[in-house]
């Protein structure tokens, strides 16, 4: 499958477990993780980003075994709580040495980190050294050394965090984005959040992963009948996008960014079936989502 699929992965520290055996796939998407504190999220970010080596299983990506193909790791992004930036170094040469190690050639890289910066709005921080950032401009700098290249994984761990509302709903909508065509595992404590984020709800308890029953998960409370897109070529317009029965619109999307369009949010425009009715519908299935959600991470059930 295309993504990330784990094989009876455990994984932990000095051979003590904190998670798994797992067996998971992970396609294109917005799975988003949810687990109470020290459940083992960051540890299972650190083993599909192949960081941390499973203590017994595999990770594959794309079907190649991780362990095996190091530079397969290129293709996915991990943004952690740590931010993967030296305190030492300016804003700008961390992100020239990531763009670096990331393999993307020295004449494209000043271009695409102005663009990054652009993105995260950090242009007038780039010459500024990373140890004197606030917590939300450090957050957004490690946000813009993530999309420096075009991982088609995405690993985000607490992405939100720190940042301000205008940023945070920027993010939020790039994450929709992405997961119409790559496979994104974002993890966040705000159940809001999720429901707001994801297509498929996976809970992290006692070392299992388990999913949120399908009946129950967001996307399953209306079917678009059409996508708004805000493109790059739009400058900053809406437009709709109505994929036929032999496109998605994961696919749709794919194409317009492999022509050098950039898509920064995507809204699905729901079948006018029935204003009220529908929005009763929605209401109600989001409230059972919720208490699945609690009744999951409560720790007594
Ligand atoms: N480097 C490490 N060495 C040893 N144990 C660790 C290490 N990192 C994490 N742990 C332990 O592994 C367990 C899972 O930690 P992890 O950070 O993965 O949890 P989490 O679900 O991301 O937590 P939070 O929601 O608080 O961020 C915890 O018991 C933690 O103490």
């Amino acid at each position: 499958m295309r993504g990330i699929r784990l094989e009876g992965v455990v994984a932990g520290y000095r051979a003590r477990p904190v998670i798994g055996p797992i067996d998971a796939g992970l396609g294109p998407g917005v799975h988003v993780l949810l687990g109470r504190n020290g459940t083992g999220k960051t540890t299972l970010m650190r083993v599909l980003a192949g960081i941390l080596p499973p203590l017994a299983g595999r990770v594959l990506l794309d079907g190649t075994d991780l362990a095996a193909h190091h530079e397969a790791k290129r293709a996915i992004g991990l943004l952690t709580h740590r931010a993967a930036l030296s305190p030492q170094l300016s804003v700008r040469d961390n992100l020239e040495f990531w763009a670096r190690v990331q393999g993307l050639d020295r004449a494209r890289r000043p271009a695409r980190i102005r663009e990054a910066a652009g993105r995260f709005d950090i242009e007038g921080l780039l010459d500024r050294r990373t140890a004197r950032l606030s917590r939300g401009q450090l957050q957004r700098a490690d946000l813009a050394r993530l999309t420096l290249t075009d991982p088609h994984v995405l690993l985000l761990d607490e992405p939100m965090t720190g940042l301000d509302p205008v940023s945070a709903e920027h993010t939020r909508a790039l994450v929709r984005s992405w997961g119409t065509h790559k496979t994104v595992l974002c993890s966040t404590h705000s159940v809001p959040e999720a429901m707001t984020l994801a297509s498929r709800l996976l809970i992290l308890k006692g070392g299992a992963l388990t999913e949120l029953p399908v009946a129950t998960a967001p996307e399953r409370t209306g079917t678009p009948s059409a996508y708004d897109l805000r493109t790059s070529r739009g400058g900053g317009a809406w437009e709709r996008a109505e994929p036929g029965q032999d496109t998605t619109i994961g696919e749709h999307i794919a194409g317009l960014v492999a022509r050098g369009v950039e898509v920064t949010d995507v809204r699905p425009v729901c079948a006018r079936t029935g204003d009220t009715t529908q929005a009763g519908a929605e209401t109600a299935a989001r409230t059972t989502a919720e208490t699945a959600i609690h009744e999951l991470l409560d720790d007594s059930s």
